[in-house]
């Protein structure tokens, strides 16, 4: 693309953060009116409305160069709009973000500021689109891909995803590690989710667990809004990490999550299990919870493929 500023398609969910991306977008609209910057916006009036906005707009725009897609919102916003652009043919589209949600997980992920004017100013002073990793995963019994930016959680993580998002009012979700509605739905599924068995592939080896609790896998650094769970992710190895947590105790699960949160050193205990591969299958024994980039999976009996694609973000590269 060449080194003029790009038209900027912005899709904002005014929804995201408790509503705080619907307040701040006046605030970044006086920023790219003042800049002289191109641009058109539209509103998500609904969840998944934005699938179908960057979906048409793909479809429209897929061979005009002169374009970057910016989602606007949460992590959910952006894992919309990724998907949109994929389904409309439009992976080749550069994608921008500025993070205006509760966990901005990919934002930590990247480096870019969590504060959005920050990242609209980071956004606008990008000059060439960077390819990162996507993740990708697809039911082996459907021909359908979802793509990725940050993880897909079975267990433990999803069922949390799932506390929170079930018990939110009006979409006004705290989805971050202060919030009470967070706290009160960690311990809620720490109580509910069970063991489960899990058969894990990947091209150098097949391993079965017996009481899998959580399964986690990564593109990113962090997931939950702001948990390292793979301190050492890379998002241009081409490769993904899958972390599986064995069932314990809560007193030792809290021990973890407070290594997970200060050292790292969550990855050398023996009920922690990771792989880092740029192909996978899960499958699960049972239907069991899953979520993506924070938002719902419907409870299923798993049997996934993963695999690691790149596309361009209108990013500044991690
Ligand atoms: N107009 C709308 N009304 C209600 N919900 C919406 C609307 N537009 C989009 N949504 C939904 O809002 C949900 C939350 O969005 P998003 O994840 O971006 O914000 P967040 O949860 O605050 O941030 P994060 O995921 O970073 O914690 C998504 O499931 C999305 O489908």
């Amino acid at each position: 693309m060449a080194a003029s500023r790009p038209t900027f398609m912005m899709i904002v969910n005014p929804f995201a953060g408790a509503e705080h991306a619907g307040k701040i977008w006046p605030k970044i609209e006086v920023q790219l009116k003042e800049q002289k910057v191109n641009y058109k916006a539209v509103m998500t009036k609904h969840p998944g409305h934005g699938v179908q906005l960057a979906r048409n707009f793909a479809l429209q725009h897929k061979l005009d160069q002169s374009w970057v897609v910016v989602a606007v919102g949460g992590d959910g916003t952006l894992h919309e709009v990724l998907n949109g652009l994929h389904q409309g043919g439009g992976d080749q589209i550069p994608l921008g973000y500025i993070p205006a949600g509760s966990g901005n997980d990919f934002a930590r992920g990247i480096k870019l500021p969590t504060q959005s004017m920050a990242a609209l100013q980071q956004l606008l002073e990008v000059q060439s689109p960077t390819n990162l990793d996507v993740g990708v995963y697809k039911n082996r019994l459907d021909s359908h891909e979802t793509l990725f930016t940050n993880n897909v959680g079975i267990g433990f993580d999803a069922s949390v995803v799932h506390a929170a998002n079930d018990g939110q009012k009006d979409h006004l979700k705290k989805y971050h590690l202060q919030s009470s509605a967070y706290v009160f739905s960690l311990i809620k599924a720490f109580l509910n989710q069970k063991g489960f068995q899990l058969s894990v592939e990947t091209a150098q080896t097949k391993q079965r667990f017996s009481h899998a609790f959580l399964v986690t896998t990564t593109n990113i650094k962090y997931f939950g809004g702001g948990v390292p769970i793979m301190p050492i992710a890379d998002l241009r190895d081409g490769k993904l990490d899958l972390v599986v947590v064995e069932q314990i105790g809560i007193l030792r699960f809290v021990k973890l999550f407070v290594e997970m949160l200060t050292t790292g050193n969550h990855l050398n205990s023996t009920v922690v299990h990771h792989f880092r591969t740029s192909q996978l299958h899960l499958e699960t024994d049972l239907p069991e919870n899953g979520q993506v980039n924070g938002e719902n999976i419907q409870k299923q009996k798993f049997n996934l493929s993963f695999w690691v694609t790149q596309r361009p973000f209108w990013i500044a590269g991690p």
